[in-house]
């Protein structure tokens, strides 16, 4: 049964490749934990926003972020985002965090301090699917199973578009200018940047459907049951 599976699967990638959808699935069927790291620089950008610092501001954001208590749940079925005890797990999602939140995930003493939170949550669990950019990289070397997904720019704005109900040509073009920013800059900062670790299974997802990704990474998971690392 999938049951058996203990350690880590980091799951890494940029924007829209079926990343927090595919972990999630993957959590539950491995009967794994499930942690969404990009849900905690969200809610780090939320406590910025309403210390009303410039996110630009390193200094003043790593502060901001200091300042603030972020919690997130590891349960697969259910979201819990919290900042300062208050729900944010909708305000996460809305266009004013993600403008900023590149800007803030990039400053090194706000990822030291999520990171060291990361790592106490996944070593409190047997088994657990963390999703980020950065998981097989920095926050978890020696996970048991690297996943790097990708999928064509076109395909990621498409599905994207879709989540959020976007259906002109011009909000498209414009969510698909905003990944590209995104990309750009979560690839480019100095700290942790985003790119697939030298022994990351890449699974391009752009002509798999979700629940075809999902079986290949369960697949791969149940693949190092047994296997000493
Ligand atoms: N393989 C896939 N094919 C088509 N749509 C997908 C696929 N994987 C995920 N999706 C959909 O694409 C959207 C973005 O997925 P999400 O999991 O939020 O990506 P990420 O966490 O990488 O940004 C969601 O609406 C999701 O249901
Ligand atoms: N481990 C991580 C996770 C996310 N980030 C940053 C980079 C991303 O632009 C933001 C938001 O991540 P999130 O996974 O929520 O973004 P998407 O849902 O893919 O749009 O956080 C990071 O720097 N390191």
């Amino acid at each position: 049964m999938s049951a058996d599976f203990t350690g880590q699967v980091a799951l890494d990638g940029p924007s829209g490749t079926g990343k927090s959808s595919v972990a999630r699935a993957v959590a539950a069927r491995l009967g794994a934990a499930y942690l969404d790291t990009g849900a905690m620089y969200r809610a780090a950008t939320v406590a910025v926003l309403d210390a009303g610092v410039d996110p630009e501001d390193a200094e003043a954001v790593a502060a901001a972020v200091a300042a603030a208590a972020v919690e997130v749940g590891t349960a697969a079925d259910t979201e819990l985002v919290q900042v300062d005890g208050v729900d944010v797990a909708v305000r996460i999602r809305g266009p004013e965090v993600t403008r900023a939140v590149s800007a803030v995930s990039a400053v090194p003493a706000v990822r030291r301090r999520l990171v060291d939170q990361q790592r106490a949550l996944v070593a409190a669990a047997d088994a657990v699917v963390v999703e980020g950019r950065d998981i097989g990289t920095v926050v978890l070397p020696d996970a048991t199973l690297k996943v790097y997904l990708t999928a064509a720019p076109e395909a990621r704005a498409q599905r994207r578009a879709a989540q959020l109900g976007l259906t002109t040509p011009d909000e498209i073009a414009e969510l698909a200018a905003d990944l590209r920013r995104r990309d750009e800059y979560d690839s480019s900062r100095a700290d942790s940047p985003l790119r697939p670790a030298e022994d990351a299974v890449v699974v391009d997802s752009t002509h798999l459907d979700r629940e075809g990704v999902v079986d290949r990474v369960v697949e791969l998971a149940l693949s190092t049951v047994g296997v000493a690392r």
